[in-house]
C-alpha cells in the first residue's frame, strides 16, 4: 500500500494544542505520514502565547529543501507563517517541488489576541500563497481581514463572502464559521460551482484551541491519501466535530481538542 505523505509548514505550540504537534497528531489519527518545517516557535500554553519566536528565512527554507528533495509531499499545509518573506519563500519552494494540494490556513491572531501574522504580511499571503493554494481555510475574523470588510454575521453573509474569497485565487474556500453566534457551528464550503453547509451541533466547553490548525491537517491527511476534495472537507468536519466533543481539559485555560477522538469514539 502507498504512504500517504503530508507535510505542515506551520509555527510550533509549546502546549501543543495547535500548530505544527496539532498538525503530526492529526497526520498520525488519519494514518498520513506526517513531515514538518517550523516557522515560528511560541511559547504558549492553554493560557495564551507568551512569547513568538520567528525561524530565519535560511532555517525554514533548508527545511522546505530537506522534506521536498527526499522524501516528498502528496499534500502540504500551511498554518502560522509569521512573515512576507517566509511566505514568499515557501511559496516559491511549493513551486519549484512542483506541490499540487496545499490547504491555506491563513492564521493570523491566536483565540487569546497573540498576533502570529505580521500585519504586513497579509498581502503576501494573498499574492503569493491564495492563488496557488487547492483550498484557503479563513475563520470569519480571517476572511474580513483578507476581504477588507468589518463583519460577517449569518450562513447568507459567509456565501457572499465566500465568492469574494474565491476571487483571491484558492481553487475552493472553506469559511469556517466557529466564531459566529447560534447553537450550530456552520463551515461553508464553495468551489465556484456549489455551496456545501457543514453543520454541527454546537459543542458546550471552553476547549477549543487549535481547532482550526486540527481541522486543516485532517483535510490535508485525506487529499493525501487521494480523497476528492469535498470528501476530505467533510472528513475534516467529521473529525474536528469529534476532537472538540471529547477534548481534553489539559492546563488551567482553554485546552486543546482529542485528536484521538475521531479514532476511539466513532
Ligand atoms: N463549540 C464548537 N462546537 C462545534 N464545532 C466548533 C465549535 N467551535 C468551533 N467549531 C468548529 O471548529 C472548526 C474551526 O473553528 P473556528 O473557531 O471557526 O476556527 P479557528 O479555530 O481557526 O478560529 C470549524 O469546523 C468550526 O465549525
Ligand atoms: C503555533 C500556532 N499556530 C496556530 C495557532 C492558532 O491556532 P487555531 O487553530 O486558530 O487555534 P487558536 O489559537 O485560535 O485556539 C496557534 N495558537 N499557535
Amino acid at each position: 500500500m502507498k504512504l500517504a505523505k503530508a507535510m505542515t509548514v506551520a509555527g510550533s505550540d509549546s502546549g501543543g494544542g495547535a500548530g505544527i504537534q496539532a498538525d503530526l497528531k492529526t497526520f498520525q489519527e488519519l494514518n498520513a505520514y506526517g513531515t514538518s518545517v517550523v516557522t515560528a516557535l511560541t511559547a504558549q500554553n492553554t493560557l495564551g502565547v507568551h512569547g513568538v519566536y520567528p525561524q530565519s528565512a535560511a532555517c525554514v527554507e533548508a527545511q522546505l529543501d530537506a522534506v521536498l528533495a527526499d522524501i516528498g509531499v502528496d499534500a502540504a499545509k500551511t498554518g502560522m507563517l509569521f512573515s512576507a518573506e517566509i511566505i514568499a519563500l515557501t511559496a516559491d519552494k511549493l513551486k519549484q517541488y512542483g506541490v499540487k494540494q496545499l490547504v491555506v490556513d491563513p492564521v493570523m491572531i491566536a483565540k487569546g489576541g497573540a498576533p502570529l501574522l505580521q500585519r504586513d504580511a497579509v498581502q503576501a499571503l494573498k499574492e503569493r500563497l491564495l492563488p496557488i493554494a487547492t483550498l484557503v481555510t479563513p475563520n470569519i475574523p480571517e476572511a474580513c481581514h483578507l476581504l477588507g470588510r468589518d463583519q460577517i454575521h449569518d450562513v447568507e453573509q459567509m456565501r457572499e463572502a465566500s465568492c469574494r474569497l474565491l476571487e483571491l485565487g484558492a481553487k475552493a474556500v472553506l469559511l469556517k464559521g466557529g466564531h459566529l453566534e447560534g447553537e450550530t457551528a456552520v463551515d461553508l464550503f464553495y468551489d465556484g460551482h456549489s455551496f456545501i453547509e457543514l453543520a454541527h451541533p454546537r459543542i458546550h466547553t471552553l476547549h477549543t484551541h487549535g481547532t482550526g490548525c486540527t481541522l486543516s491537517a485532517a483535510i490535508t491527511a485525506e487529499l493525501a491519501k487521494g480523497a476528492s476534495l469535498e470528501a476530505a472537507v467533510r472528513t475534516g468536519k467529521a473529525f474536528i466535530s469529534a476532537a472538540i466533543a471529547h477534548a481534553v481539559g489539559v492546563g488551567k485555560g482553554i485546552g486543546p481538542t482529542c485528536h484521538a477522538a475521531y479514532r476511539l469514539y466513532r
